[in-house]
């Protein structure tokens, strides 16, 4: 399916937190927001799964405006791993991932035996095959955070929405993940702060500044050296990865913007 978002505001107490953006993710397609802590990614996100309304603007679902879409309607079809994490302590793993069946089920239907395969086919895509009986308090971070991706895939969306889902994750299940989300080929638009994790994953990206659009395009287009010193303030090169041919962008961390260039220095 087909997200448009078109010329969304999102104001809180009348100041813009996001103002102007439009933005579409063709079906299939793998769309990335980044930008600067504070630039608004979350709040367009969350436009998307619907824990937010916009204050103009609208967001289409094939055309539809998801406004006029029951809640459940929107479930069947938008799946989303936001930032703000329920407190599903007291549940297990398997129920935790069993609620991302909850649009396809009549009330106080049971699970049957299509939800208990959806469930364990999403465990083992994030590699927690065999866990389902643990507590979800009991584990890791990272582990939470592949446990809320399988909920997510578990209720086999048509779009994925993730906010920063490699968060947490360790650098191994970081390139599954992306792999994952690769072999899925749902319409997902995503969050991502390691920009050259969206270089590798994305197909567009779009970039934000203080609730602006400043650029979008193929990531090769967008992620310069200028653009990345404006937007985010920091020094670097973009090469071309070795191995994959991915647009690699090298930081140089030993920069400050009061101090000379890493080479310079003596
Ligand atoms: N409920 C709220 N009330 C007031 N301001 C808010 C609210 N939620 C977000 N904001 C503000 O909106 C702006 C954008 O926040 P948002 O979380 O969308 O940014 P982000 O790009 O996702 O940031 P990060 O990279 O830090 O996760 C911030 O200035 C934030 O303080």
């Amino acid at each position: 399916m087909r997200i448009d978002i078109e010329e969304l505001r999102v104001s809180y107490a009348g100041r813009d937190v996001v103002a102007g953006v439009h933005l579409m993710a063709a079906a299939g397609e793998i769309v990335g927001l980044v930008g600067p802590n504070g630039s608004g990614k979350s709040t367009v996100l969350r436009t998307v799964y619907r824990h937010l309304r916009p204050t103009a603007g609208r967001v289409l679902l094939d055309g539809t405006d998801l406004r006029t879409l029951s809640p459940g309607r929107t479930a069947r079809h938008v799946a989303a791993l936001p930032q703000e994490r329920a407190a599903d302590f007291e549940l297990t793993v398997h129920e935790v991932v069993a609620m991302g069946r909850t649009p396809y089920k009549r009330a106080f239907a049971g699970e049957d035996r299509t939800d208990r395969e959806a469930v364990a086919g999403a465990l083992a895509a994030v590699g927690m095959a065999g866990r389902g009986a643990l507590r979800f308090s009991t584990l890791s971070g990272g582990e939470r955070q592949r446990v809320l991706l399988a909920r997510a895939f578990a209720q086999d969306p048509d779009v994925l929405v993730l906010d920063e889902p490699t968060n947490h994750l360790d650098v191994r299940h970081q390139v599954e993940l992306l792999a994952l989300l690769r072999d899925r080929a749902r319409t997902t638009v995503i969050s991502l702060h390691d920009l050259n994790a969206a270089a590798s994953l994305c197909d567009r990206l779009h970039v934000l500044h203080a609730g602006r659009l400043v650029a979008s395009g193929p990531p090769r287009a967008v992620l310069t050296p200028e653009l990345l010193a404006e937007v985010f303030g920091v020094r670097a090169a973009v090469t071309e990865h070795p191995l994959t041919g991915d647009p690699l962008i090298a930081f140089d961390h030993r920069w400050a913007p009061d101090r000379p260039p890493a080479r310079d220095r003596s």
